[in-house]
């Protein structure tokens, strides 16, 4: 195990007498992007609540086994020390503060800063690393966060995240919603992120672009994971280009389409996108 990889091992959750999640286990080894598929109440929001603590807020209940981050175990922590041990989840559906502007939505997300990382000079440094990501979050730092578009919402949301320094993001549908090409744009960011040394767990009901940036997936149905390997190898099978990718079997296709509108950039999601030395690390 590396140091501050994820160990999601048999977990079963229910809300009530619903069962959401039944024995699943997932792991994102550091540094990696691992994609969680499924259809609609497959169980994939439920997973992420699992890790960042916040089930109780939705009546959830985790019934039995294991999640530890970095070594520690995760699944006796308030959400707050979840944060604090560097894992940081963005909701489905942005939820930034509406009524906030957008520098202090970022303000708010340095105050869980990875341990106790919470000095003014370190989040000044956090948030210009966000603008680089982000130029638009520093355009307008003044305006109130509800007026931003669907997309710079999802960028706020990412970058109010990344204010308290993850070692690993747990990101919801981030391209929920969104025209194609700010979804690419999103997809893009997630690759950035991830090559300044964050890693990623992704849920995304775009699976094409998802299978393009994570190196491996798993794919939920019903609660249980039904599927779990390299990426590449997933977005190979019948089962999941017929049900998640669209294709019918035997079809030569290519995902590609629709999603590659930056120019210049070749393959901007490939699987195979390593971490770049020259680039700063969330995590220094
Ligand atoms: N707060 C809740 N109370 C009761 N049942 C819930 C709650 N949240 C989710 N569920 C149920 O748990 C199951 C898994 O839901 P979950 O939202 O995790 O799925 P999902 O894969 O994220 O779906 P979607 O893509 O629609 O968001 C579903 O049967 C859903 O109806």
């Amino acid at each position: 195990m590396t140091a501050a990889s994820l160990e999601v091992r048999e977990v079963s959750v229910g809300y009530g007498p619903v069962r959401a999640l039944h024995r699943v286990s997932v792991d994102v080894p550091e540094g990696a992007v691992v994609a969680v598929l499924g259809g609609n109440g497959a169980g994939k929001t439920t997973l992420l609540r699992a890790i960042s603590r916040t089930l109780r807020f939705h009546g959830g209940t985790i019934g039995a086994g294991t999640i530890a981050f970095a070594g520690q175990r995760l699944d006796g922590l308030t959400p707050d020390r979840v944060v604090a041990a560097g894992v940081v989840q963005v909701p489905e559906g942005r939820q930034v503060f509406a009524r906030m502007t957008v520098a202090d939505n970022l303000r708010v997300g340095a105050l869980g800063a990875r341990g106790g990382h919470g000095g003014r000079r370190a989040a000044a440094e956090t948030r210009d690393r966000v603008h680089e990501l982000f130029p638009v979050l520093a355009k307008r730092a003044r305006q109130r966060a509800g007026l931003l578009s669907g997309g710079e919402q999802q960028m706020l949301a990412m970058g109010r995240a990344l204010m308290a320094r993850p070692r690993l993001l747990l990101l919801d549908e981030p391209s929920l919603g969104l025209a194609p090409l700010m979804a690419d744009r999103i997809a893009e960011t997630v690759r950035e992120i991830n090559a300044r040394g964050t890693s990623v767990l992704l849920v995304e009901q775009n699976a094409a672009i998802a299978l393009r940036l994570a190196s491996s997936a798993v794919v939920l149905e019903v609660g249980e994971v039904a599927l779990a390997g390299p990426a590449d190898e997933l977005a190979a099978s019948d089962e999941v280009r017929r049900r998640y990718l669209g294709v019918a079997d035997g079809t030569d296709t290519d995902t590609d389409t629709g999603t590659d509108t930056d120019a210049g950039a070749a393959e901007p999601f490939a699987a195979t996108a390593r971490p770049r030395p020259v680039l700063r690390r969330w995590s220094a």
